[in-house]
């Protein structure tokens, strides 16, 4: 059982004894109070409940507790990952030598660890969330808030769903987004970064979730425009696959840089087919044009990307995720996958040159080198030609 703030920063356990998570001190006691659930704690989770912890215990509307629902693991030498954040306050697995502030508690029960909260913080790799949705129906306050920090999309029969829609529908209730420039370990010690909060309709909502994440190293604005954000946050990771491709094959930083800027209109090209409400100047937000630049510099997809080409593709993504990331997840690869099946279903596949070649690199339809080779591998478009005709 997950022990309440109050008793992590007691005493240890006796042997044996375990202990009800219960409301925490005095304070905390205040009907009023604002309670927080992480979910997640992965890299940028566990940075998340960081963030937020640290706020609450500054904010007098919020309780000071942060629930933080972990997916338990046994660690190597036999411990249980949860039971090790809340002995040392560190996740020694997706965030080692960081301290999350006592006040965080790792859960490993999804429903004990949601059942209170009024803002949920949804972070986890997106391949699992319709299957934590499922679990949470019907096990939520009805009038909580929540935010997606996910980057990815699910692609459905009826077709794209982004993930802050699939938690809204599925368990009814609002959800806002924060994206951005955030390589989670260099937020975690509390390096200068921005982000950005895409909401619908409700402002005040938007600068409650702003309040919560923001920092002097944190700076966090929110916009009107929750798609435009959260499809920023999702197809930035496919051009992070093909940024690092030009890397494996050493093509040097114009190439780079061309990749991030074909990526960054296909992104938008993508984004206002799909939501004509999506707005031009998101891109220029945290969310776009930075998140694009950090993450095709220093990000996950990026460096698996690279060790992808470097090996000619004859090692899969699967694999070299496995050996390289020890458990964190790429998003890139299945997005790519995912942006493909909507391109082709809608017959746009020629308008994406950038998007449709990552894809067919990952899948082994054609090798690293034509991430900037055009004709002899696909005959019929490319990358200059589809960019020029689509622009
Ligand atoms: N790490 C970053 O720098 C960063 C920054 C911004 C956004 N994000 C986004 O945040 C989201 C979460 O990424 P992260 O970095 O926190 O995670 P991560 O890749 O570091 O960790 C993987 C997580 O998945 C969990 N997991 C494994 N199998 C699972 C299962 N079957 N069900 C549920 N959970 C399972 C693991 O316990 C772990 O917590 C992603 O969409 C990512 O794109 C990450
Ligand atoms: O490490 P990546 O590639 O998952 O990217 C991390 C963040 O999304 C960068 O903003």
């Amino acid at each position: 059982m997950a022990p309440s703030m109050e008793a992590q920063q007691q005493q240890p356990e006796t042997e044996g004894e375990t202990q009800l998570a219960q409301a925490a001190p005095d304070d905390n006691e205040a009907p009023n109070k604002c309670k927080v659930t992480v979910v997640g704690s992965g890299n940028w989770g566990s940075v998340a409940a960081k963030l937020i912890a640290s706020n609450t215990l500054k904010l007098p509307s919020f309780h000071d507790e942060v629930r933080m629902w972990v997916f338990e693991e046994t660690l190597p030498n036999g411990e249980k990952l949860s039971e090790v954040i809340n002995q040392t306050n560190e996740n020694v697995k997706y965030l080692s030598g960081v301290k999350l502030g006592k006040n965080v508690v790792a859960d490993p029960d999804l429903d004990r660890a949601v059942r209170d909260a009024n803002m949920l913080v949804f972070v986890t790799p997106h391949q699992f969330m319709e299957g934590i949705c499922k679990r949470l129906i019907g096990k939520i306050k009805k009038d909580a808030e929540a935010i997606s920090l996910i980057k990815g999309i699910e692609v459905k029969r009826e077709g794209p769903c982004m993930i802050s829609t699939l938690i809204s529908e599925q368990l009814g209730i609002n959800c806002c987004v924060l994206m951005g420039a955030n390589i989670a370990n260099e937020i975690a010690v509390e390096k200068f970064s921005e982000a950005t909060v895409g909401y619908r309709g409700n402002k005040e909502i938007a600068e409650r979730w702003v309040q919560l994440f923001n920092h002097p190293y944190f700076m966090v604005s929110a916009v009107q425009d929750v798609e435009g954000v959260e499809l920023c946050g999702t197809l930035k990771n496919v051009v992070a696959i093909a940024a690092g491709f030009v890397d494996g094959l050493e093509m040097g930083n114009n190439t780079k840089a061309a990749i991030m800027r074909i990526g960054l209109r296909e992104m938008r090209a993508f984004s206002k087919l799909l939501f004509s409400s999506v707005k031009d100047s998101t891109f220029f937000e945290s969310c776009g044009v930075a998140d694009i630049i950090t993450t095709c510099l220093g990000g996950r997809n990026r460096k698996c990307a690279e060790a992808f080409a470097r090996h000619g593709g004859k090692r899969s993504f699967d694999e070299l995720e496995a050996e390289m990331l020890q458990g964190q997840k790429l998003q890139g690869v299945s997005t790519a996958k995912e942006v493909y099946e909507v391109l082709r279903h809608r017959g746009w596949l020629e308008l994406f040159p950038l998007f449709t070649t990552v894809h067919e690199i990952c899948s082994g339809h054609l090798p690293p080198s034509a991430i900037v080779e055009y004709s002899e591998h696909k005959p019929k478009f490319s990358l200059v030609e589809g960019s020029a005709r689509f622009y």
